[in-house]
């Protein structure tokens, strides 16, 4: 009996079949390859259909009239009613089900490039994938993404699919050359275990019992396959590594951190180590809603107990303290780029990694890769879908595994500071050594005692607005004025630093990034000196203002807008820069043709169309000095 009681919950299906074997695969291939008929028909072949599936596939068949009164299975995989109105599959449909040998968890993933990310998403945890080529077609542009991606992440079983192998009349010549190319395909991917099987989802040819009409295979069906292969874990020799979900403190007398154990295996009374902070104890109890453990094994979700009180919280990692994962801030990582807007180095976003989320900055694309010739590739910036090789540096410590040796510890994504959308997946490689080599120099004089000698608070006046807007001639007012009444300060103007220190920087968004992160990088050197600095940058992306703003301490950064209609600026245009721009002669100009977002929430917004620079300039002073 394999199929599920109606109304039982997947976990008692699977509880049903507890003995079988487990296998998570992904079927992945270009749209129109023929998934969700493949699927389909292994559920029909497999009696896996209740009733009223079929009698609703009998209808829909007939109603939509794809497959001349037979039974198009891709009707029924094709659940959604969004992907049956446009003919694709646009989520990650996790299936069920299982034969008389194994239980199989399927990620059904689309196949249009837009939703490379569903199929990273699919990809993480499968272990094997089932790719699909259609045999008149051939590997495509989609079938290496997949595969790249499916490298990328770890998957090193893949079983072949060369289907609708009806239409080239069952010809092993068209077969064999798509075999070979494909091999080699996965080969340069690290993935060794291909199985490639000629097949016809929709005449049911290879599926469930080997073909009669591809007498020239005398390989296994797909369901064969998928019921016997083995799949190769490597060895793991990692000590016990639990990331930290939540602190479980129901009273006063107990103190319980839960989790799902990533790696390696615990026995109570194990000494452990919690990361990055270092601290030691010991493992009082092992607790599970059954009950307490004597040992803990790879994939348990449990509380620990520690025998001492300690400062811990989610995200932390804990770990077997004879043998403790690495812990640093800088990567190098393989990186998929998932969104519409680019990667661009320098900014920062939020990295994801286990249960914890720390801030994240791209430092260097390495070289980008074409996945069609795996050629290696300059790059400043990442477009939707590619992927790259990275330095990746955090603003704080993180303990980690490489993800070929622990997914859990290794794979992370990235998330937009503003949308709060998931931007990229990526996979740690190794901890560049730098991290570990450069420490923090003590200094016995520090930004205190440099303040006090000068007599004042430190600060930064962070000037924004379009080119032509006032940010300088407000600013010089500003500084004038404080230098007059004793003030210790310094400017540092956009078309200055961009003559000296960054030289090197054009108008591009990534060279904007850079740039407005060295100066402010700068400017935080310059408080940390105790002088008041004034910052006058068109600086257009809110994300760095706002890395600028984390810099410095509460109350230190104040941002002023300078604002000014485009309009207006336009009409001024001292430096005749507007008028060059609206004629082309100069790309990516301010409102012109590249972004300015408005500040949401500045600490003093001045509007140049309705004072004069000296009252607004007065008004700086009066704020800074209050
Ligand atoms: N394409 C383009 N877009 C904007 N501005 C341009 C451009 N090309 C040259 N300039 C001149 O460079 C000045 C802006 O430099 P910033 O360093 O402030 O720009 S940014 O913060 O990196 O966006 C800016 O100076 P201000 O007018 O003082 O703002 C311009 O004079
Ligand atoms: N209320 C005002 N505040 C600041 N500048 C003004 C104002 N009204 C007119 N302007 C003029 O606008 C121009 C602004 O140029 P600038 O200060 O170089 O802008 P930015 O540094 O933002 O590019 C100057 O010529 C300035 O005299």
């Amino acid at each position: 009996m394999n199929r599920p009681d109606a109304g039982a919950s997947i976990d008692a299906y699977l509880q049903q079949h507890e003995s079988k074997s487990l296998l998570r695969l992904i079927t992945c291939g270009s749209v129109d390859d023929g998934k969700s008929t493949l699927l389909g028909r292994l559920l029909y072949d497999t009696k896996l259909l209740f009733d009223d599936q079929l009698a609703t596939l009998e209808g829909d068949s007939l109603r939509h009239g794809t497959q001349n009164g037979e039974l198009d299975f891709a009707l029924l995989v094709d659940g959604l009613s969004a992907e049956r109105e446009q003919g694709i599959t646009i989520d990650v449909a996790y299936r069920f089900f299982s034969t008389d040998r194994r239980k199989f968890i399927v990620a059904d993933c689309p196949g249009h490039e837009q939703y490379t990310r569903n199929m990273a998403t699919g990809a993480s945890t499968a272990e094997l994938a089932v790719v699909l080529v259609d045999a008149r077609k051939g590997l495509l542009t989609q079938t290496r993404r997949h595969t790249y991606i499916c490298g990328l992440l770890g998957i090193r079983h893949v079983l072949l699919a060369v289907n609708k192998m009806d239409l080239v009349d069952y010809a092993e010549d068209v077969f064999r050359p798509i075999e070979a190319a494909y091999r080699e395909l996965a080969g340069q991917m690290g993935i060794d275990q291909v199985t490639a099987i000629p097949l016809s989802a929709l005449r049911g040819e290879n599926i469930s019992s080997r073909s009669t009409l591809i007498d020239w295979y005398t390989g296994p069906c797909l369901l064969e396959q998928l019921e016997t292969v083995q799949i190769a874990h490597a060895a793991s020799d990692l000590g016990f590594r639990m990331p930290v979900q939540w602190v479980c403190r129901p009273d006063q007398s107990f103190r319980g951190y839960a989790g799902q154990v990533a790696a390696g295996t615990l026995t109570r009374g194990d000494e452990v180590v919690v990361l990055p902070s270092g601290v030691r104890s010991h493992v009082a109890r092992i607790v599970t809603a059954d009950g307490d453990l004597e040992r803990a094994r790879t994939g348990d979700a449990v509380t620990l107990t520690l025998a001492d009180e300690r400062d811990i919280s989610r995200g932390d990692i804990i770990a077997a303290a004879a043998k403790p994962p690495q812990v640093a801030d800088q990567f190098a990582a393989n990186l998929l780029w998932m969104d519409e807007s680019p990667l661009l180095p320098g900014r920062p976003y939020w990295l994801k990694i286990g249960t914890r989320t720390v801030t994240a900055q791209i430092t260097e694309i390495k070289h980008k890769v074409d996945v069609n010739t795996q050629e290696r590739q300059a790059a400043k910036r990442l477009l939707l879908n590619e992927v790259a090789y990275c330095n990746i540096s955090l603003d704080q410590s993180i303990a980690f595994e490489p993800y070929e040796r622990c997914h859990e510890l290794g794979g992370f994504i990235l998330i937009d500071r503003q949308s709060n959308a998931t931007v990229a997946a990526g996979t740690l490689a190794f901890a560049l050594r730098r991290a570990s080599n450069i420490h923090w120099q003590h200094l016995d004089v520090d930004r205190a005692a440099r303040a006090l000698v000068k007599g004042q608070t430190p600060a930064c006046l962070w000037f924004t607005g379009l080119s032509g807007s006032g940010k300088s001639t407000i600013a010089n007012l500003v500084e004038k004025r404080l230098h007059a009444m004793g003030y210790h300060t310094y400017m540092l103007d956009g078309d200055n630093v961009r003559h000296g220190l960054n030289r090197d920087l054009g108008f591009t968004d990534e060279d904007r990034v850079e740039n407005i992160r060295r100066v402010a990088e700068v400017a935080r050197l310059m408080t940390d000196a105790g002088l008041i600095v004034l910052v006058s940058f068109i600086s257009p992306f809110r994300s760095e203002r706002r890395m600028a703003r984390a810099l410095f301490d509460a109350g230190e950064f104040r941002e002023v807008f300078v604002d000014t209609p485009l309009a207006i600026c336009e009409q001024r245009d001292a430096k005749g820069l507007y008028a060059k721009a609206r004629a082309g002669n100069i790309k990516n100009f301010t409102g012109i043709d590249s972004p300015y977002e408005p500040p949401e929430a500045p600490e003093l917004h001045l509007q140049t169309t309705t004072a004069s620079a000296e009252v607004l300039a007065q008004r700086v002073v009066d704020s800074l000095l209050a």
